[in-house]
């Protein structure tokens, strides 16, 4: 019998659940374990859990390609739960169950972008930008303020190691108070979400609605052979709140990781720029059709996703079955974490993987932001990879293009560089991007 990879040595009964008290942030201490035993796999048992982190190319794609089958479940974990209405969604389930300027200013990059996608996530979904009545200026109001932020914050603790999620029976005391948290934060985006739902239901059953407009509408209408429902109203808006997260989170992130590289990168910036000019010019807005010829952009939303994952780790895979992979034993019940910093700074497969660099990238032939040989993590690959992709690609470059296509950008005044500190507790920036923006369309591009 294959050996469990090489780990720190657990405690009797609670493994290595102590460390999760004492080793903040984890997902910082389990990237440190592997640099000290100087592994590409190791295991840490939590509770009766085996953790396995993964840097290594080869493993990940001897797990998401050979063994993906194996693979193929998820975690429960308390954010999860609560997040999925106890898994009515498709990708948190475990496998089988189911942003007007015309003059320059410093501007908030995070909040724009991740307001830009929260705009396109509620259009998308609801037929409507706002949920209140928006700003004068045509940016988001309170309500999409907390939206958004609600949407992040459940984010953040989905997979965070909680003790809780490890040794289920410690869940009651809410020790680290996740639980408050994700609660609160759910009840904000459940106040904007549940009247449009409950509304929107109304109107398709007394024949006020008839065509279908949105995603919401698909969800309500879609139906078996028989014409009965296929969504209840509760998978409805647990559904809902799952692909707003999925939307909302990683495009919004490359873009201000991005365009804080750039703007410390002028060359690299004005590369992308002249690109664009060429492609689109200055007459019209850069569209979806334009991406296929926006290479070097392309390339410079790849970099950001290779050096600036959202999340250290990939979703979690639970193994269903006892495997074997790269010659040691994974216990079935395995939480597999392929690490997306580990991946994607591997120095073993990318030089100097700390530069920001997309000439890199510029040899491939294509250049696309999935990397199914999983040298990085953008998308991943198998049963349970991103289904996105074609969507989440269209969305980041767009975002990324249009704001290197519409303000020339520096850094702020008083400011020699952009200070590109990674925060300890995630993967943000540190301090959210604050950059100098200057109108270079005419005028009459910018229209509300
Ligand atoms: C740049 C944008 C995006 C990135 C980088 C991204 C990345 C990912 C990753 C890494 C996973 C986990 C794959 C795995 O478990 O191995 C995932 C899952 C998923 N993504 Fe995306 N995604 C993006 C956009 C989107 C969009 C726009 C949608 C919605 C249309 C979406 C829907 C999903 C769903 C439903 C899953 C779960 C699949 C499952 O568990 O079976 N993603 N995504």
């Amino acid at each position: 019998m294959p050996l469990l990879p090489p780990g720190p040595t657990p405690w009797p009964l609670v493994g290595n659940l102590p460390e999760l008290f004492t080793k903040k942030p984890v997902f910082r201490w389990i990237l440190g374990l592997l640099e000290e035993l100087n592994t590409e796999i190791a295991c840490i048992k939590l509770g009766n859990v085996h953790v396995i982190p993964v840097i290594s190319p080869e493993i990940a794609r001897e797990i998401l390609k050979e063994h993906d089958a194996v693979f193929a479940s998820r975690p429960i974990t308390m954010a999860s739960h609560h997040l999925s209405r106890g898994f009515l969604t498709t990708a948190l389930s475990p496998w089988g169950e189911h942003h007007n300027f015309t003059d320059s200013s410093v501007v908030n990059v995070r909040n724009a972008v991740r307001q830009y996608t929260g705009n396109v996530v509620r259009k998308m979904m609801f037929s409507r930008r706002y949920f209140g009545e928006g700003r004068k200026d045509g940016g988001p109001g309170l309500e999409e303020e907390e939206h958004v932020n609600s949407l992040f914050t459940t984010l953040v603790y989905l997979y965070v190691f909680s003790p809780s999620d490890y040794l289920p029976c410690l869940r009651v005391f809410d020790l680290d108070g996740h639980e408050k948290m994700v609660k609160e934060a759910l009840s904000i985006i459940n106040k904007h979400h549940d009247p449009i739902v409950d509304e929107r239901i109304i109107q398709w059953r007394n024949g006020e609605k008839k065509e279908v407009e949105d995603i919401l509408d698909v969800f309500i209408t879609i139906s078996d052979t028989k014409g009965k429902p296929l969504l209840s109203v509760e998978e409805i808006k647990a559904q809902l709140i799952e692909l707003m997260i999925e939307i909302v989170d990683n495009p919004a992130h490359a873009a201000e990781w991005a365009m804080a590289e750039m703007i410390n990168k002028p060359e690299i910036m004005q590369k992308a720029v002249e690109e664009i000019d060429r492609v689109v010019a200055k007459d019209r807005l850069v569209q979806e059709s334009d991406i296929a010829q926006l290479k070097y952009v392309k390339a410079c939303a790849r970099e950001a996703l290779r050096l600036h994952p959202m999340a250290p780790f990939n979703v979690p895979h639970v193994s269903m079955a006892d495997a074997v992979v790269a010659g040691y034993f994974i216990p079935k019940g395995s939480h597999v974490l392929l690490s997306r910093v580990g991946l994607g700074r591997n120095p073993r497969v990318w030089e100097e993987p700390l530069k920001f660099k997309p000439e890199r990238h510029m040899n491939d032939e294509v250049v696309d932001l999935a990397e199914p040989e999983l040298r990085f993590i953008s998308f991943s690959t198998g049963r349970r990879g991103c289904p996105g992709t074609a969507l989440g690609t269209a969305l980041t470059v767009t975002l990324l293009a249009r704001l290197l296509q519409c303000f020339s950008w520096s850094v702020p005044p008083n400011q020699d560089q952009i200070d590109l500190t990674e925060s300890m507790n995630e993967l943000f920036l540190a301090k959210p991007l604050h950059a100098h923006a200057k109108p270079r369309l005419p005028a009459s591009m910018y229209g509300n």
